[in-house]
């Protein structure tokens, strides 16, 4: 399996090849990658079929990890989901109605379900608008990025509280609207001022009413907080854009993603010099992730995104188990969701976290920045 994540040479590989087939040569890009869709969700391709499709794609680079395996391997990308315990189906049908996908799957399970299924379109109507190519010469293009971990890390440390990622939200599927006057270059910034090591910028539209402009806006307004772009990444494409757009740091959810998308998708984080936010929510996610080499950085939902049931105590049985482990390789633990009070923290403190993800609790009062000292029980320092 490793051999598929050396993407460069099994790209070449593939491409030289697919250069080679002259029929495929302007092939225009959204309906390659709709072809291998089309069947990919819960029929093996044919092999014929299955070669000539993954020449087209591996030529337009379009492929991810998991797409590939199901492609070499015959085995359809919910399969290889499910063996994982991943719940969370793809309809791989961009370009099918919601009824035609229903009539296949059924109804979306839960409400994550449902916002892959649209992510899945939107990712690729964002491929049709830019490929990935344009995006890939603007990432590489984009300042530098900054140290997501190493903010953390250095926070932690000068304040003797867990660090803070203040979160720039507007609303959210579970919450309704936070907060009706919203400006997220002034959130952001009054994060800052008071102390927030880092900052997440929901760029999710439909669910969370975010914005790539407004995580372009903070980019550009000055802020000098490495930046996460709170995204359901489930294409590499995502991840290119969110660089090219200033992010620092990217969410990968285990709930969502097949150990060979996380690994590859780390991979092209390294490449690109960002930092993975790889989020866990139980125990198996939690196994699968240590498992995974080059993870750094792993954050404990005590929110679950199928049922939005908030449980804090679901990051003290976690670290309970796996916290010797999570030491000796040198992650960091950050406790998201649902933290409201000095004790929250404390109580996520002491189950090992080094750093805290916040919207809700700051982002609903009257003054965010100010909201920072009254979460922590103290001022924190820059
Ligand atoms: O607003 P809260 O309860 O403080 O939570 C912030 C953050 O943890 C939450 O927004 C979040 C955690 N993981 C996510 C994944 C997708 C969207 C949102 C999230």
């Amino acid at each position: 399996m490793e051999s598929l994540l050396a993407s460069r040479s099994v790209r070449s590989s593939f491409a030289a090849a697919a250069a080679a087939a002259a029929g495929t040569r302007g092939c225009p890009h959204r309906p390659s990658r709709v072809a291998i869709f089309a069947s990919a969700g819960a029929r093996p391709l044919r092999a014929g079929h299955r070669d000539s499709i993954l020449e087209v794609l591996a030529k337009e680079d379009m492929l991810n990890a998991t797409e590939l395996a199901q492609l070499e391997n015959g085995k359809s990308v919910n399969d290889i989901a499910a063996s994982q315990g991943i719940r969370i189906r793809r309809h791989c049908r961009p370009t099918a109605s919601l009824k035609e996908i229903e009539e296949e799957l059924g109804a979306p399970r839960n409400i994550l379900e449902k916002i892959i299924w649209d992510k899945e379109i939107e990712v690729a109507e964002g491929h049709a608008k830019k490929p990935l190519k344009e995006l890939t010469e603007a990432a590489s293009k984009a300042p530098p990025t900054r140290d997501f971990y190493g903010a953390l890390e250095a926070a932690y440390k000068r304040n003797g509280v867990p660090a803070l990622i203040a979160e720039v939200k507007k609303a959210s599927p579970s919450r309704g609207v936070l907060r009706e006057n919203f400006n997220p270059v002034e959130i952001a910034k009054a994060y800052e001022k008071n102390g927030a090591a880092c900052l997440s910028i929901l760029t999710d539209e439909k669910y969370f009413q975010g914005s790539f402009e407004n995580l372009e806006k903070v980019r550009s307004s000055g802020a000098k907080c490495p930046l996460l772009c709170k995204e359901f990444v489930i294409d590499k494409w995502q991840i290119y854009n969110a660089r090219s757009k200033g992010a620092d740091a990217i969410l990968l959810i285990a709930a969502v993603l097949s150990d060979l998308d996380i690994k590859y998708f780390l991979r092209i984080c390294e490449e690109l010099r960002m930092t993975a936010l790889i989020e866990v929510h139980d125990e198996r996610e939690m196994e699968r992730v240590l498992n995974i080499n080059g993870v750094k950085l792993i954050g404990i939902n005590n929110r679950s995104l199928e049922t939005f049931v908030v449980d804090t105590s679901n990051t003290k049985m976690l670290l309970e188990k796996h916290g010797d482990s999570i030491r000796e390789k040198g992650i960091l633990v950050v406790g998201e969701s649902g933290l409201f009070t000095p004790d929250d923290v404390a109580y996520v403190q002491s189950a090992g976290v080094s750093a805290v993800l916040v919207g809700e609790s700051l982002v609903k009062q009257e003054d965010p920045g100010r909201a920072i000292s009254g979460l922590f029980g103290k001022e924190l320092l820059h």
